[in-house]
């Protein structure tokens, strides 16, 4: 049986200002490894609070979060600093990278802070994933200097660097043109059949529709 990644049970979510709404409700669902789940459904119904839960890094809720069988829930920030940098990798929309850095150095930065490689190695690793990326001829330029979708396939490098096996994105191809957008699927696609997990929330249906599996979301609640 494929093993399961990604456990969430009965997750309710409420925020209270400027007065209390609940935004999930009784959300439950499993992920297998090598998964490629796509989350969509209208604007507000709750898709990246969803993807927050998820990724631990919300944790103000109702409910369990378990990652690789470790129970997230109710771990303190510290931990899962740690936790996070070490098995997810994050292409999310806030997560910038630091324009005043270099290429290199922005994807070399969570590797870094792992600290379980020295520089040399997390450098090469760091060139590796450029290379895949085809962004390793841009290595030393200052990352504030490219087009947004060369920005996107950094934060890609970025997040693959310290060979996370869950990559949680939210809109990873929300702001590229048809051709950036094939290649971050292609991507993705190549770290799919490599047996990493992806979840990704996407208004792409086009997207979607290449992923193994679909979750439909409307008013804060799982549909399919
Ligand atoms: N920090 C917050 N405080 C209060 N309400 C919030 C907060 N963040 C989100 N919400 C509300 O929670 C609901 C779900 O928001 P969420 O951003 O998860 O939706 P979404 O499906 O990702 O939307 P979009 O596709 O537009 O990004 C919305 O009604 C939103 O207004």
């Amino acid at each position: 049986m494929q093993q399961e990644v990604l456990k969430a049970e009965k997750l309710n979510k409420y925020f209270y200002e400027p007065a209390t709404t609940q935004v999930l409700y009784d959300i439950s669902l499993s992920i297998g490894e090598g998964e490629f789940v796509s989350i969509m459904g209208k604007s507000g119904c709750g898709k990246s609070t969803l993807l927050y839960l998820l990724s631990t890094l919300d944790t103000s809720y109702e409910g369990t979060v378990d990652i690789t069988g470790v129970r997230v829930t109710g771990l303190n920030e510290n931990d899962l600093a740690g936790f996070r940098n070490e098995h997810i990798g994050f292409v999310f929309q806030f997560h910038y990278l630091l324009p005043e850095f270099t290429v290199l150095e922005n994807v070399m930065l969570p590797a870094l802070k792992l600290g379980k490689l020295n520089r040399e190695a997390i450098e090469q690793h760091a060139m590796d994933r450029l290379r895949q990326m085809d962004m390793h001829e841009h290595a030393k330029k200052l990352s504030g200097k490219l087009s947004g979708g060369q920005q996107q396939r950094v934060a890609i490098a970025r997040a693959l660097i310290n060979n996370p096996r869950i990559i949680m994105a939210d809109e990873p191809t929300g702001n590229l043109d048809s051709a950036n957008t094939a290649i971050v699927f292609s991507i993705f696609n190549q770290l799919v059949q490599e047996g990493n997990t992806i979840i990704a929330v996407t208004h792409d249906h086009d997207f979607a529709r290449k992923s193994t599996r679909i979750l439909q979301m409307a008013d804060g609640r799982l549909t399919l």
